[in-house]
């Protein structure tokens, strides 16, 4: 069963359509990866599954109903959860602090609902010797971690990463593959956003090439790198 439907999903700013009749299904706890040049409109196409930009056209199901037009709050809340390209924790809080914030806004509990559910995100992404920390005192790998936290704490059974392995040494990228191996074997459907094909492609079962807002191909990994196409717009990266 797929938990998402984009069916002829459209979406422009004035004159530029960045989003261009876009039509994909993800089986519930597959992972997909997303790829495409900068601009290409892989983020919005993140907005417009959080409901944080609506389409102009087209319909998104989210685990068996149609959200087309359900404003973010509601999606979070039964159960898309996102992690953003650019970490914006609340510095002067703890992580432990942060975790909770997400926690009762993206479940809709109260503080002492979530104490033990967010204990037990950290734990599973590795932070909980971290709790008492303010973020703003956190490396880029924990900030990376903490950003994963705060999306996993709203419970998803989506889980949306934006580029979360942008700027990260070989070693911490390994760690923090291994972390996201772990949620997708907890049975989490996954889509992530990366430039960095190697990470992406040892989680992945699926790769969707997107380019000028339209989906050029989609299938298994090394299929879809060998295509001409896809090499064309990837000219230069390494793969
Ligand atoms: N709110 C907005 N208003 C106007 N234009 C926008 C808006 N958001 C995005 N765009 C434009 O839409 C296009 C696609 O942007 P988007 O951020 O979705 O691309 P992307 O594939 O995620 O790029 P990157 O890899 O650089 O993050 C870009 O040309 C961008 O400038």
């Amino acid at each position: 069963m797929s938990i998402l439907s984009l069916h002829n999903v459209s979406k422009a700013f004035g004159s530029l359509t960045v989003t261009d009749d876009v039509t994909f299904d993800v089986p519930d706890g597959q992972a997909l990866g997303i790829i495409g040049p900068n601009g290409a409109g892989k983020s919005t196409l993140f907005n417009l599954i959080t409901g944080n930009l609506l389409p102009d056209a087209g319909t998104i199901r989210f685990d068996g109903r149609d959200v087309t037009r359900e404003p973010a709050m509601r999606r979070c809340l039964s159960g898309v959860g996102r992690s953003f390209q650019i970490p914006q924790p609340f510095e002067k809080l703890t992580v432990f602090e942060n975790l909770v914030v997400a926690a009762t806004h993206g479940r809709g509990l109260s503080e002492t609902e979530v104490t033990g559910i967010c204990a037990g995100v950290l734990e599973r992404t590795g932070l909980l010797r971290k709790a008492n920390e303010p973020a703003g005192r956190l490396s880029l790998l924990e900030r990376k971690r903490l950003e994963l936290s705060r999306a996993m704490a709203t419970g998803p059974k989506l889980l949306l990463l934006d580029e979360i392995a942008g700027g990260l040494t070989d070693g911490e990228c390994k760690s923090l593959i291994e972390t996201i191996q772990g949620i997708r074997e907890e049975g989490v459907t996954i889509i992530w956003i990366e430039h960095v094909l190697h990470a992406l492609i040892s989680v992945v079962e699926r790769l969707l090439v997107l380019d000028f807002g339209k989906v050029i191909a989609i299938g298994e990994p090394s299929q879809i790198m060998e295509s001409r196409e896809v090499r064309e717009i990837y000219l230069g990266i390494d793969v």
